[in-house]
């Protein structure tokens, strides 16, 4: 039976582990950064337009760094399975736009109108039964907790108006813990594990392909069997957390294709 609505895939991983990153490497190698905007097929739909938004007293603890970001309490399921349901069904949806600096929604949205392919990126996406069941493709960026902490700091002070010590703070109360206890068990969920993140550019390459083999097969002969052993290249194999990519990857930065 020929598939209904955009095809999904979920990348989850921990905080600035490459998840976003990865997406804008995947819609580079797809040319859809050559395309306007309201003209892509393939889009980035973020999480964190879904956090909740927060009651006073709530805001006043995000104020005093007293408020978890990274529970999965904090995210709106809800709106998040109704914005896919919607999708699925061929109608358009308002997406909230979130504000890191004010912890809340801007009054603008945007809108999304039938896109053939949506790379839903965050923390926790892999974290919802009833969200995993939405996606048709499941993917986890594995990068080194060093690493994302490295990341994090800089990203944070230089994007998000944060101050390196609030933003240790936040990663020892909440984010590390947080990472511990419902992030990396939704690795077991995954398709495929990227190892790297955007330094993985034979994983980026390969989920490349096969979105464009999605995005050039007519809507009415799209088929969408969630990725399994034998449909997938011969350079990923079936491990007990999911399927990994095995091949090790060039180092040469030249090659990248990072959006700056
Ligand atoms: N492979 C990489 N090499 C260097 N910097 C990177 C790499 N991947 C991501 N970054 C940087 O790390 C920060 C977090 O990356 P991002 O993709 O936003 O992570 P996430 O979406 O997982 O939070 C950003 O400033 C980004 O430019
Ligand atoms: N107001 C907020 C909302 C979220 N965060 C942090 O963002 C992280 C998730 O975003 P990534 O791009 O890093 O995946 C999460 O770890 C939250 O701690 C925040 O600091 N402030």
């Amino acid at each position: 039976m020929a598939a209904t609505g955009p095809f999904f895939i979920g990348v989850a991983g921990g905080t600035a582990s490459g998840k976003t990153t990865v997406c804008e490497m995947i819609m580079s190698q797809l040319g859809m950064n050559d395309i306007d905007h309201k003209e892509r097929k393939v889009v980035i739909l973020h999480q964190d337009s879904f956090y909740k938004v927060l009651t006073r007293e709530q805001s006043e603890d995000a104020a005093r760094e007293a408020y978890n970001f990274d529970h999965p309490d904090a995210f709106d399921y809800e709106l998040i399975v109704s914005t896919l349901d919607k999708l699925t069904s061929g109608q358009p949806a308002e997406i909230p736009i979130y504000n890191f600096k004010t912890h809340s929604r801007e009054k603008e949205t945007i809108l999304l109108d039938k896109p053939d392919v949506v790379l839903f990126e965050g923390i926790l996406v892999l974290y919802s039964e009833q969200l995993r069941k939405l996606l048709h493709m499941k993917l986890f960026v594995d990068t080194d907790a060093d690493t994302r902490l490295s990341r994090r700091v800089l990203r944070d002070i230089a994007e998000r108006n944060r101050q390196v010590e609030s933003v240790l703070r936040q990663y020892l109360a909440f984010v590390k813990p947080a990472f511990d206890e419902y992030i990396l068990p939704t690795k077991k969920y995954a398709d495929v594990i990227i190892p790297r993140g955007a330094d993985n550019l034979v994983a980026i390459n390969l989920i490349s392909q096969h979105i464009k083999k999605i995005v050039n097969t007519p809507a009415s002969k799209r088929s969408y069997a969630s990725a399994q052993a034998s449909h997938l290249p011969s350079d990923i194999s079936a491990s007990s957390s999911g399927l990994e990519l095995k091949r090790s990857v060039s180092k040469d930065k030249s090659e990248a294709v990072r959006p700056h």
